[in-house]
């Protein structure tokens, strides 16, 4: 058995960049994809020249097109694939999981067929004993690859894991790592803010100014807190990279996909469009399905990602969203 100080499993923009983040702090990292042609050009080419073609591989990162391989090489294991593979990826790792495997995740999102937290996925599957870790924050994956600044969160049910993770991703010169222990707030940030950059790039689109989208910033993350408070989240959490920080790097940057295609459906592209050019995992999409389905589980009012709902599902036209919203009922902040 090879041994690894980590195995990243999913090897998108975001997994190979944290694989190379890992592994550039010295760390023995394995970076596993589920498509044996995508391992060997990884290997070949030494970077990942579809997504992030200027951060070469350090040497201490290793390909590998095995699964079993890649679980039993090390007991801590990150899974950065889309949140609607999520279930069936964790599915697949559970055989080869060793007595001793500790599963931390980097998708943000919810599960498709339940609306359900990934933490509550990952107990369906592997058992509620594992420890267990999620990282979120605002994080685009580029950046990370490059070495520039980056901060994060990380939560976790076990301390000895979220240490251990921590001194794995923290890097003095480049990426700093913030231990919180509210697991559901950092899941949920990850998911709502998606829904919200979506209506920022809408408003944008649209034509609207810094003054709506700054308001949909502000109201976004009031209607996450309530969401978060009513799942048993800590409101100062949101106040944090994983809420307020990961809200503002989306909705403001368009290097966020989910906000390219808010902005694409505002100037009139449909979603299929939308998607196609964007060309790679647009999570806010079925967020915004499972957060209202979510919302109405808990009966909590979430207007702003209701509209990116009607528009996205319903056909409803973006300017008329708008207007719902301006002219609800008014109300004090
Ligand atoms: N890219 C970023 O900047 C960034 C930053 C923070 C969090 N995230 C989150 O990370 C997750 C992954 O996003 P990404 O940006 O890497 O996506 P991506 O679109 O760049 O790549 C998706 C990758 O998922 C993998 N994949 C797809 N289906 C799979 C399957 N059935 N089994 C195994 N692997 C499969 C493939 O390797 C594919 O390349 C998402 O939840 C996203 O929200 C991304
Ligand atoms: O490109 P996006 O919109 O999926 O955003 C990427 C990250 O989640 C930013 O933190």
């Amino acid at each position: 058995m090879t041994h690894a100080a980590i195995s990243v499993l999913g090897a998108g923009s975001y997994g190979t960049a944290l694989a190379i983040a890992l592994a550039r702090n010295g760390h023995r990292t394995l970076l596993w994809s589920h498509r044996p042609e995508q391992v060997a050009a990884l290997a070949a080419d030494r970077c990942n020249r579809v997504f992030l073609p200027d951060a070469l591989f350090p040497d201490s990162l290793e390909l590998e097109a095995d699964l079993q391989r890649a679980v039993q090489a090390s007991r801590n294991l990150l899974i950065v694939v889309p949140s609607h593979v999520f279930a069936d990826v964790l599915h697949q790792v559970k055989p080869f999981l060793r007595p001793d495997s500790r599963i931390a995740w980097a998708t943000k999102g919810l599960d498709p067929a339940t609306g359900n937290l990934l933490q509550r996925v990952a107990e369906d599957v592997v058992g509620p004993d594992r420890p267990l870790a999620v990282l979120s924050g605002p994080t685009f994956a580029k950046e990370l690859a490059m070495g520039l600044p980056t901060a994060i969160s990380l939560a976790s049910t076990d301390a000895d894991f979220a240490r251990e993770l921590a001194d794995l991703v923290h890097c003095d010169r480049s990426f700093r790592v913030y231990l919180n222990d509210d697991m559901v707030g950092l899941q949920l940030g990850g998911a709502v803010k998606n829904v919200i950059a979506i209506g920022a790039g809408l408003a944008d689109g649209l034509g609207f100014g810094a003054n709506a989208r700054t308001a949909l910033i502000t109201r976004g993350l009031v209607e996450l807190q309530r969401l978060g408070v009513a799942l048993g989240a800590q409101q100062d959490t949101f106040m944090g990279m994983a809420g307020l920080g990961d809200l503002v790097l989306t909705c403001t940057d368009n290097q966020s996909r989910n906000r390219r295609f808010g902005l694409a459906l505002g100037q009139g592209s449909s979603v299929d469009t939308a998607m196609a050019e964007i060309g790679q995992v647009v999570e806010g999409y079925r967020n915004a399905a499972e957060v209202h389905q979510l919302a109405g589980r808990h009966g909590v009012e979430m207007p702003i990602c209701e509209q990116v709902y009607q528009v996205l599902y319903e056909g409803k036209n973006a300017r008329e969203a708008a207007i719902a919203l301006l002219s609800r009922d008014r109300k004090a902040e």
